[in-house]
């Protein structure tokens, strides 16, 4: 009687009174079709969508803001995460205040210092994925986005010599798509079983977790006795053009005694590679084939390269000067979003927001951002890619610094927004401009024949699917100041 009971209760969710959208198979599937729906039928108010056994009450765009200021206590990113992704066993969620302001200041200030070693770490990597060769080359272009993004975070976060290896890319390339796949497969288990399944179905993720931890478990203990034996420990922060970043000596002067484990420093290693690298390097391959789209594109901004570089060096700042790449990034970004769904929060007190009844805790909830990225009143003409779009807009006075690929607010939804925004997107903004820098200098590429961007199709989480096998061909060129 319990166990039928625990099947068939209604979720709190389902008692709320809101609309459920969806539910036919051709549904279930195309979360575009489920936010036009929602969008014609409760332009204002919130309906609930179900996947991956989870009701989500999303959000109309105009909630934006007020979600976004909704604080941790109210409604949290972390514990989504933790809840949606089982963090516990996989990673996602587990950071802590002191790790974001790790990477929101400490990572976020070593940017401008580490830009002539990390174009030294752009070469190896793309002399490792691409070769150099003077015939065209054929290769998928997503792997080998994701190896190049990889080696260079690798070489930045734990050394070059571990970081390079492919011991290393393998594992950081594999973890991402492990947790997705016990993510999927989870969600077709009953919910009241899931707890004790997890650690079965994302076994596969927890042991590459235990393999990565084990491999950077000898440079981090050398990191921390270093720390220990330091007499002037704010040394160790000095930033230096060479070597990694001081990630451990940052979280060691961060938290307490107490909490500066071993144990603590790994798991913050590991959501580092975890969100650092699969997001870059997706944005990295997206940018990349809208610029084999529209060729002209990748003449505009050699030329901007030549205008920049010096030497064949980057500036050593947060690389505001490339422009019209910066605009090209975020047109991709708005073209291209990782999600047609953003501000993911688990509501954890009742919270009464100004549209919607009173949400019980443990709601999940969403925004509608496809809505923000296709706005006719936001952009012109949004069903095309205009690469300078951005470009362009910040030439009108007063929007000098607005509509930068790192800006987040109301038309720029990618980064999340709030407290919980994304706190590496200024390091994804250099380790992109720097990897796109030096393949465009080094590299000419196109679409191989036959090929396109292609066809967009969202994944059941209401993410868009990336299209992993489109594949590309690459030839080394001379790069001419
Ligand atoms: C193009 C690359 C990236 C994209 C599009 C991206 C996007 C996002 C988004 C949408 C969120 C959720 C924010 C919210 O819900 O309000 C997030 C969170 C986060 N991101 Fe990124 N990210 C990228 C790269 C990075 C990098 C390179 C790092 C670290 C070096 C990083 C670290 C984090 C962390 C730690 C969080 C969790 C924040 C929290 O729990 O409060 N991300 N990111």
């Amino acid at each position: 009687f319990f166990l039928w009971r625990a099947i068939t209760a209604p979720d709190k969710v389902g008692k709320l009174g809101l609309p459920i959208l969806g539910g036919s198979k051709q549904h279930k599937n195309d979360f575009h079709q489920l936010l036009e729906e929602g969008r014609r039928r409760y332009p204002n108010t919130p309906y609930v969508i179900k996947t991956q056994g989870l009701p989500y009450v999303v959000f109309p765009t105009s909630m934006f803001d007020e979600i976004k200021k909704l604080p941790h206590q109210i409604a949290s990113g972390q514990e989504f995460q933790l809840k949606t992704y089982f963090g516990k066993y996989t990673t996602p969620g587990t950071d802590t205040p002191a790790y974001l302001k790790v990477i929101s200041v400490d990572l976020a200030r070593s940017i401008p210092f580490k830009v002539p070693s990390r174009q030294e770490d752009a070469r190896a990597a793309a002399a490792d994925v691409f070769g150099d060769f003077s015939e065209w080359k054929e290769l998928k272009l997503f792997p080998a986005a994701m190896r190049m993004i990889s080696m260079m975070n690798g070489a930045t976060f734990i050394g070059r010599e571990l970081g390079r290896s492919d011991h290393w890319v393998q594992l950081a390339g594999s973890l991402p798509f492990q947790v997705m796949a016990g993510t999927f497969i989870i969600s077709h288990v009953p919910r009241f079983i899931q707890t004790a399944l997890a650690p079965i179905i994302y076994a596969p993720a927890i042991i590459t977790k235990w393999r990565m931890k084990w491999a950077i478990s000898g440079i981090i203990k050398k990191d921390m006795q270093e720390f220990y034996n330091a007499k002037d420990k704010k040394s160790l922060l000095r930033l230096t053009e060479e070597g990694k970043v001081p990630l451990t000596a940052a979280l060691m002067s961060r938290y307490t005694a107490e909490e500066a484990t071993l144990g603590r420093l790994l798991q913050d290693y590991m959501v580092t590679s975890f969100v650092s690298t699969p997001t870059s390097g997706a944005a990295l391959y997206l940018t990349l084939m809208e610029l084999a789209s529209q060729p002209h594109l990748i003449e505009t901004l050699r030329e901007e390269l030549r205008e920049v570089l010096v030497d064949g060096k980057l500036p050593k700042t947060h690389l505001g000067e490339l422009r019209k790449m910066d605009s090209v990034m975020r047109e991709s970004a708005r073209a291209n979003p990782f999600s047609l769904l953003a501000l993911y929060r688990l509501v954890m007190v009742p919270t009464k927001l100004s549209s919607g009844p009173e949400l019980p805790k443990g709601t999940l909830i969403c925004v509608d951002v496809h809505h923000i990225n296709n706005s006719r009143e936001l952009w012109e003409k949004p069903e095309e890619f205009n690469g300078l779009r951005f470009y362009e807009l910040r030439k009108e006075p007063g929007k000098e610094n607005k509509h930068q690929f790192v800006s987040t607010g109301n038309d720029s939804p990618g980064w999340g927004d709030g407290s919980m925004a994304c706190p590496g997107r200024l390091f994804a903004n250099s380790t992109i401009k720097i990897a796109l820098a030096h393949l465009l200098m080094n590299y000419d590429f196109k679409f191989a024949d036959g090929e396109r961007k292609p066809p967009r199709t969202s994944l059941p989480n209401g993410t868009w699917n990336p299209g992993m096998d489109t594949k590309f061909v690459f030839k080394s060129r001379k790069w001419v100041a």
